[in-house]
C-alpha cells in the first residue's frame, strides 16, 4: 500500500499542473451521518466531525464511515483535514467496548479490519491533518489524535492510551504512532501506567501542540497550522511525511492478518472478557 501510494503520488506529481489549475470542487456531504464533512471553499480544508452520540465510541459503523471519508478526501486531493467531534465534552471515548465484549466472530473481524484501515489511511494520509480535541480522548480516541500531524486540545479534558488500566496491552500500531509523538521514555512510562494526561500535562509532555479555550479556538488554531503548508509543495510534503512514517505503516501492512489474529485471541480470553465486563459495569454505575 505504501509503495502504491508513493507510485500514485509520483503519477499525481506528473499530472499535477493541470490539477492545480482546476479549483477542486469539494464533495458536499460526508459518507454517512456518523461523520460530517464540511469543506471550506476558500481554503479547501475539510472539517471532519465525529458524530456518534453520546461519546463517539468507535464501532464498526463509525469506523467504516470514517474510512470512506478518508478515501474521499484523498481522491478529492484535500488541502487538509481537521478532525473534531460533535460532542461538547468527548472527542472520542475510544473503541466501542461492546464490540469486544461477548464478540461475534465475523463482526469482530470486520471491526478490527476497519480500525486497521482507518489507521493506515489517517496515519499515512498524503494531505496534512490536525486534531481539534474538544473533549476527553482516551485510548482509541487518543489514537485518532496521534495519527494527525498536529493536535490542539481544549482545556480541562484528558487524553492518553489507558489500555493497561483495562487489563489489555495497546496494539503495536497504537504504540508506534504514540512513539511518533512522544520520546520513547515518555511513551513507555505513559503506556505502562496507562496515564491519562490533563490538557496542560499533555502540552508539557508534547502529546498536544497547543491548548485552546474552546472548540472554535481549537479549529482556528488547527487551520492556522494547516495553512502554513500553502508555502510548501504538496508532493514534497506528502513524500516527506510518508517517508518518516513508512516503517510504522509497513509494519502493520505486512502483518495485518497476524495483528487481527492477536486481537481475536486477546479479546476471546476469559480473563479479558471478565475485565471488559467489569469495566462496562463501572461505566454504567458512574
Ligand atoms: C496486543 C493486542 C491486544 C488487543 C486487545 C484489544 C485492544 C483494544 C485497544 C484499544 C482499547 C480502547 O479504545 S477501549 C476503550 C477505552 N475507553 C475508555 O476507557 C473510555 C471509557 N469512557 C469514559 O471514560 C467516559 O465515558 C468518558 C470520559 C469518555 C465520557 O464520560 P461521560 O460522563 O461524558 O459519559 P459516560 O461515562 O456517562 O458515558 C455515556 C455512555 O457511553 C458509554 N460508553 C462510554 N465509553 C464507552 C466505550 N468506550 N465503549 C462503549 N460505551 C461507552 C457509557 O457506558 C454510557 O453508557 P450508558 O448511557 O448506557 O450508561
Amino acid at each position: 500500500m505504501i509503495r502504491n501510494s508513493i507510485n500514485l503520488l509520483t503519477k499525481k506529481l506528473i499530472s499535477s499542473t493541470s490539477c492545480q489549475r482546476t479549483r477542486m470542487r469539494c464533495f458536499s456531504s460526508g459518507a454517512t451521518n456518523l461523520v460530517d464533512v464540511n469543506v471550506n471553499d476558500k481554503t479547501g480544508i475539510a472539517v471532519v466531525t465525529l458524530n456518534r452520540p453520546p461519546v463517539n465510541s468507535l464501532n464498526l459503523e463509525l469506523l467504516t464511515d470514517l474510512s470512506k471519508t478518508l478515501d474521499e478526501l484523498e481522491s478529492n486531493r484535500s488541502k487538509g483535514m481537521i478532525l473534531t467531534s460533535s460532542s461538547k465534552t468527548v472527542f472520542s471515548a475510544g473503541l466501542d467496548i461492546l464490540e469486544m465484549y461477548n464478540p461475534e466472530p465475523e463482526r469482530s473481524k470486520a471491526f478490527w479490519t476497519a480500525l486497521q484501515d482507518v489507521w493506515l489511511k489517517l496515519y499515512g494520509s498524503p494531505y496534512p491533518t490536525a486534531a481539534a480535541i474538544n473533549g476527553h480522548s482516551p485510548a482509541g480516541g487518543c489514537l485518532l489524535a496521534i495519527c494527525c500531524e498536529y493536535r490542539v486540545m481544549v482545556n480541562d479534558f484528558t487524553i492518553g492510551l489507558n489500555e493497561t488500566r483495562l487489563g489489555i496491552s495497546a496494539p503495536s500500531f497504537f504504540i508506534s504512532s504514540f512513539r511518533n509523538v512522544l520520546s520513547t521514555r515518555e511513551a513507555e512510562k505513559a503506556l505502562t501506567l496507562g496515564t491519562m494526561f490533563s490538557s496542560d500535562e499533555a502540552l508539557k509532555v508534547g502529546l498536544v501542540d497547543e491548548i485552546a479555550t474552546d472548540k472554535a479556538d481549537s479549529i482556528n488554531k488547527c487551520e492556522n497550522f494547516l495553512l502554513e503548508f500553502k508555502k510548501v509543495s504538496s508532493m514534497a510534503r506528502a513524500f516527506t511525511k510518508q517517508s518518516l512514517r513508512k516503517k510504522d505503516l509497513e509494519e502493520l501492512e505486512n502483518n495485518r492478518e497476524q495483528d487481527l489474529q492477536l486481537f481475536l485471541f486477546a479479546i476471546n480470553q476469559p480473563i479479558v472478557q471478565k475485565g471488559l465486563g467489569a469495566y462496562i459495569q463501572s461505566l454504567k454505575k458512574k
